[in-house]
């Protein structure tokens, strides 16, 4: 980025120079190349040999090519590039005279609109048809051939479009002139996070199925003037973006950016991070130009979802950090990693029903929102979640910096594993986790890393106090988690925390155990998880990964037991390690049985063995992985050779069954939302009375009842209803994710709530039927009148208890936040008019 002075607009960041379109022609800033119903982005100013680029110009739907021929600008009705380039060399151009009209002529070579006009009048009235070319001599040729034009991204710091500029500037020698030009395209190509080559899906599907409309009369135009070289793929079935994603050779390009909804990013994300080499995640980036129906990822990013503005962020090579929410069975099994929101009952059901409706556009989401609040469906089940405290950059810091600088034992060949588990633990889960984090990485140290990362951080450009008076509600406070001060996700968020200086290994992706867990619950409701389907049929994970889960099972029993009143001792040190080194193993396990389904990884690569230095009384662990990261086994065996975690599952008094992982009945169907499960009575083990809400043994929170809505959402889940969100304080990367709980109540308050989700200046968590809390990590379990849930606007059929977990900054997305909050007046209500598409 570059700070410029040119005539005019001093101070102007200067971010993209080879533009040759100017914004002139429409007084909307939204719909720069709109007007008049020409669809011309024709903007050709061609001075002299200085010509910046041509570009293609549309009149009648008829696409043609400007350049510069001879100090004469040529325009070439449905020509492409080819065949230009082939009359080129054969001379052979036929040039219509239309000297016979002066306005044609007396404007120099500036194409303004008015040329564009004369252009359309002559093509209705047949004077130029297709193919033909069109000859112009410049008015003046020698004071063009001094200027050049600059394009420029202007930055308000009062709203969050970005906007095109565009100036003339003229010098007095050709000398001077080139100087300028090439010192502004050098300063220009310096810009080196800017992408270079981008693979592009356009979703003619989705929204008001317009994408391609959006794609070729705003994104196409502006990359080819950026000199971004793109791969378009237009969609023609469901799944096509994601079968090119899993075998294209994604290191090609500096960025996927898709042309539609919410729906199609996820698709496209899923299969990056289902790649054998999906390490790409830490350099590729995801870019969304709004054409779906609610386009929350650019809202809830950028704060508007100006179309203008996404395709500028991604030129600009903007890059933010976004984390996912990982979704898994609670038997571990993966089904889907999230951007915005999972959601169950309400919302799930409603996205679900919609698509039936798919015809209505975005309204679809109204009519079946009504009849979803007519119905008003409950859910009966049991929510645990592990609250995120509240996390700083200073600690962040601290924290990574500590983790960079692991102890030398970890970083010596053949301690490889040690070194991941190091690495993930400090940094990539928040620091409340009760997880095996190195805590014996000088906590003196952690200390002064956060004060001098206090020190040295540059304040928030947007304080809380900055923020609109009703975002500083102190009540607010009780779903952050209790003590931090809630505050909207802007530029210079004091929330959100650094990328690592290390790039983020995949295997950062994991979820904590707790003895608690809800798939250790067997309340007889039938398990609806396991229906067949695409990824909630994945293979059960391998017996060695069994046996790992239950040595955990095995290392967590005196813990159990003291609950039980067996036995009150806490556990030793060495168990603690082994919890260390088990749950290490078992990790590393699921980012095997994740990858195994997915790749064959091939045998030969060479194997790296690292042993646990732990050693149990009842185990050892020992792990064995490949030099590449996803070919990965492990082993696990109690000395006794007895099945691991029996005894626990016998001691512990909870019909704790982890090993159904593998004896799963795909026979089972699913129950249809509504249906009650098997009574409760009449279950083995566990009945629903005996859960109590509370913090239960590994001080993890725990609700029951009857839900309406459980929603988590990974940002602020901006719609054009909701113009703060649902989540107005979440974050974009820092790690957590905002659990929604609504409870069942009456109409006239689910009504009241939905309309204070809508009203910007409403605090919609002051409502009694909601909770909130601000979590790592969430499991749920129906018990009955089962529900659907939904994945940023997919249905994850056939699942109704899940297990998530938030996982920071697990990729990179073309945007960056908006330097001030929404407008208070949602953008649905007064929607500028002109910003409809044809
Ligand atoms: N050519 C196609 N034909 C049919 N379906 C498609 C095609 N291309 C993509 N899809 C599917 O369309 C679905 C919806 O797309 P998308 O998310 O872009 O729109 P949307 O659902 O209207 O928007 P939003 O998610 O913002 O509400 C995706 O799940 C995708 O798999």
């Amino acid at each position: 980025m570059y700070s410029v002075s040119v005539a005019g607009a001093a101070g102007v960041t200067v971010d993209n120079m080879p533009y040759s379109i100017r914004s002139k022609v429409s007084a909307n800033r939204n719909h720069p190349f709109r007007s008049k119903g020409i669809t011309s982005e024709a903007q050709a100013h061609a001075y002299g040999d200085l010509v910046m680029h041509a570009g293609h110009v549309s009149l009648n739907d008829e696409i043609g090519e400007l350049r510069m021929h001879k100090n004469a600008l040529v325009w070439n009705l449905n020509a492409d590039t080819s065949e230009l380039k082939k009359q080129e060399g054969a001379g052979s151009e036929e040039a219509l005279d239309a000297q016979g009209d002066p306005r044609f002529l007396s404007g120099a070579i500036d194409f303004s609109l008015a040329r564009m006009g004369f252009l359309k009048r002559c093509f209705k009235d047949k004077r130029i048809s297709s193919g033909d070319t069109l000859e112009c001599q410049s008015a003046d040729p020698a004071l063009l051939s001094h200027a050049f034009e600059l394009h420029s991204i202007l930055k308000p710091r009062n709203k969050p479009e970005w906007t095109l500029k565009t100036d003339t500037l003229s010098f007095s020698s050709v000398e001077e002139c080139t100087f300028w030009y090439d010192l502004i395209s050098e300063m220009i190509r310096s810009q080196s996070e800017r992408p270079k080559k981008l693979l592009v899906f356009v979703n003619p599907y989705g929204g008001r199925r317009k994408a391609e409309y959006i794609y070729d009369h705003y994104a196409r135009e502006l990359f080819a003037n950026a000199r971004i070289d793109t791969k378009v793929i237009v969609t023609t079935y469901a799944e096509e973006a994601k079968d090119i994603m899993t075998t294209t050779n994604l290191s090609l390009y500096d960025g996927v950016v898709i042309c539609g909804g919410d729906g199609f990013l996820n698709q496209c994300i899923n299969a990056l991070l289902s790649r054998p080499d999906r390490d790409l995640f830490n350099t590729l980036r995801f870019g969304m130009i709004p054409g779906g129906s609610t386009n929350t990822v650019a809202l809830s990013v950028h704060g508007t979802d100006d179309i203008v503005t996404s395709i500028l962020k991604i030129i600009a090579g903007n890059r933010q950090p976004l984390d996912l929410c990982k979704t898994t069975t609670l038997h571990g099994d993966h089904l889907t990693y999230s951007a915005s929101m999972v959601a169950y009952g309400f919302y799930a059901e409603g996205v679900n029903k919609a698509e039936g409706f798919r015809f209505m556009g975005p309204m679809r989401y109204d009519v079946t929102g009504f009849e979803q609040f007519m119905r008003l469906n409950a859910h009966e089940c049991i929510i645990r979640f592990k609250r995120a405290a509240p996390r700083t950059k200073a600690t962040a810091i601290g924290t990574a910096t500590a983790t960079a600088t692991a102890p030398a034992a970890n970083n010596r060949p053949g301690h490889k594993q040690s070194e991941r588990a190091h690495t993930r633990s400090a940094s990539h889960l928040p620091s409340s986790s009760p997880t095996p984090t190195r805590t014996h990485t000088s906590d003196k140290f952690s200390h002064l890393m956060a004060r001098s990362a206090e020190t040295i951080l540059p304040a928030s450009e947007t304080t809380p106090s900055e923020q609109p008076s009703h975002m500083n509600s102190p009540d607010l406070s009780q779903w952050m988690g209790g003590g931090a001060n809630p505050h909207l996700c802007l530029r210079g968020c004091k929330s959100c925390l650094p990328d690592p200086p290390h790039a983020v290994p995949i295997s950062s992706v994991r979820r904590s155990e707790s003895s608690n867990s809800l798939r250790s619950l067997n309340l007889g409701t039938g398990d609806c998880s396991h229906k067949e389907n695409g990824s909630a049929t994945r293979k059960p994970k391998t017996s060695i990964l069994k046996k790992v889960m239950s040595k955990r099972l095995t290392s967590t029993k005196s813990k159990s037991l003291g609950k039980q009143g067996s036995h009150g001792h806490s556990r030793t040190q060495a168990n603690a390690d082994t919890d260390t080194a088990i749950f290490v193993a078992r990790d590393i396990a699921d980012d095997c049985a994740e990858t195994a389904d997915q790749q064959n990884a091939t045998d030969d690569d060479v194997q790296l063995k690292a042993h646990s230095d732990h050693t149990t009384p009842d185990g050892i662990a020992t792990l064995t992985q490949s030099d590449h990261m996803d070919h990965t086994a492990i082993t696990a065996t109690n000395t006794d050779g007895s099945a691991p975690g029996d005894a626990s599952r016998e001691a512990s008094g909870l019909a704790l069954d982890h090993t159904t992982v593998s004896s799963v009945d795909s026979s089972r169907t699913v129950p249809a939302v509504g249906a009650t499960a098997e009574p409760l009575e009449e279950s083995e083990g566990l009945t629903f009375s005996d859960i109590e809400e509370g913090t239960d043994a590994d001080g993890w929170e725990v609700r029951k009842g009857n839900f309406i809505a459980i929603n988590a959402l990974s940002m602020s889940c901006k719609h054009p209803k909701s113009v703060n969100g649902m989540a107005p304080f979440a974050h974009l990367s820092d790690g957590t994710m905002l659990l929604v709980m609504v409870r069942q109540c009456s109409r006239p308050k689910y009504l009241k709530h939905l309309l204070t989700v809508q009203n910007p200046k409403a605090n919609h968590f002051d409502d009694d039927v909601l909770e909130g809390a601000n979590v790592s990590e969430f499991e749920v379990k129906a018990i009955s009148k089962p529900s659907v849930w939904m994945a940023d606007g997919e249905v994850i059929e056939g699942i109704t208890d899940v297990h998530c977990s938030a996982h920071y900054n697990l990729i990179h997305y073309f945007g960056s936040r908006p330097a001030v909050p929404p407008p208070t007046i949602p953008s649905s209500v007064f929607r500028d008019k002109s910003r409809e598409y044809p």
